[in-house]
């Protein structure tokens, strides 16, 4: 595994004073994807804009391919494409000369085949001679994603390019990401959509509050956190768990036509068996069982609660 952006210890603070970054370490190998979760306010495109250069880091160190962003800022940000959170397009340009323009300013030279491909893959060729203010807003979106993709980077940053765009440009984006992936580009995405997090990622890193909690594989993560639940229905109804069956962490639910048991799944055992015959010797009648597993939204939701504990 080769890293391809490596964060040391990064501080913001704002001018007014506002701590935004408190200190993150983070690597990000070359071809995965890693989503950052975080509520609002979290520190997300603040973390964004200081490895992209943008943004002045008040302490701490960022290499992208190995160039300090700080020292060596044309070699670093020529690997890197940003699509940021906010549509900052010219409104009287056309399509195709907002994505030339682009790539020119990298210092790239002018290559319309490959401008076509990246137009042609966004569903924006037939656009190619609209004026910005003529498209749509998720149209405009895609056109900052052809800009970020112009120059080639290796490294693309997506400040949450989902927000507000419909559920067919959501699963379009996702497509193109995973286009961008088997070409070996990193990409690294902030969203709101936790089930985007969970559709496309390797990685989750979780921010709040100006620090990285956690950053672990998906599925380690999942595996790891997710709280598996047992509904056991009942024939009928009780009052109360019987005194025979309070060793188990098990609650009741509607008004006691159901038992729900809690367990572990990385645990050993996981109780079930024990469970089901304590069921029976305490005199219930099973109606029927299922499981089922916590999603990446709860785990995510505790963690921010319990600050990463
Ligand atoms: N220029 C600035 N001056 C002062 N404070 C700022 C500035 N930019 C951001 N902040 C503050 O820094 C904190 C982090 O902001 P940031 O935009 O990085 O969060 P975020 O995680 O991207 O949030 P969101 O999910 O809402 O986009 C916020 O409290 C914000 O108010």
């Amino acid at each position: 595994m080769t890293a391809i952006v490596e964060v040391e210890h990064l501080k913001k603070t704002y001018d007014s004073g506002f701590e935004a970054l408190k200190g993150i370490d983070l690597t990000i190998e070359q071809g995965e994807i890693l989503a950052l979760l975080g509520p609002n306010g979290a520190g997300k495109t603040t973390l964004i804009s200081a490895v992209c250069g943008i943004t002045a880091p008040t302490d701490g160190k960022v290499r992208v391919g190995g160039h300090d962003i700080q020292d060596d800022w044309r070699a670093a940000r020529k690997l890197i494409g940003l699509v940021p959170q906010e549509i900052n397009l010219e409104p009287f340009e056309l399509v195709m000369n907002t994505v030339r323009f682009s790539r020119g300013l990298f210092g790239r030279p002018r290559n319309d085949a490959l401008i076509e491909k990246i137009l042609r893959d966004l569903s924006l060729w037939d656009k190619k001679d609209s004026r910005i203010n003529a498209l749509s807003g998720g149209m405009k979106r895609r056109v900052l994603i052809a800009k970020a993709l112009s120059h080639e980077p290796r490294v693309l940053f997506l400040d949450e390019p989902t927000a507000g765009v419909d559920v067919e440009l959501r699963r379009d984006m996702w497509r193109i990401v995973e286009t961008l992936r088997a070409d070996g580009v990193t990409i690294i995405l902030t969203t709101h959509y936790i089930e985007e997090a969970e559709a496309i990622a390797d990685r989750i890193g979780i921010i709040s509050g100006g620090q990285l909690l956690l950053v672990e594989e998906k599925a380690a993560l999942m595996k790891r956190l997710a709280k598996k639940e047992l509904r056991i229905d009942l024939q009928s109804p009780v009052d109360h768990i019987p005194e025979t069956l309070s060793a188990f962490d098990l609650r009741r639910a509607d008004d006691g036509r159901a038992l729900i048991y809690t367990y572990d799944t990385t645990g050993e055992r996981t109780g079930i068996t024990r469970l089901l015959g304590a069921v029976q010797a305490a005199g219930l009648t099973l109606a029927d069982i299922r499981t089922s597993q916590s999603s990446l939204e709860e785990i995510f939701v505790d963690i921010v609660k319990d600050g990463g504990k």
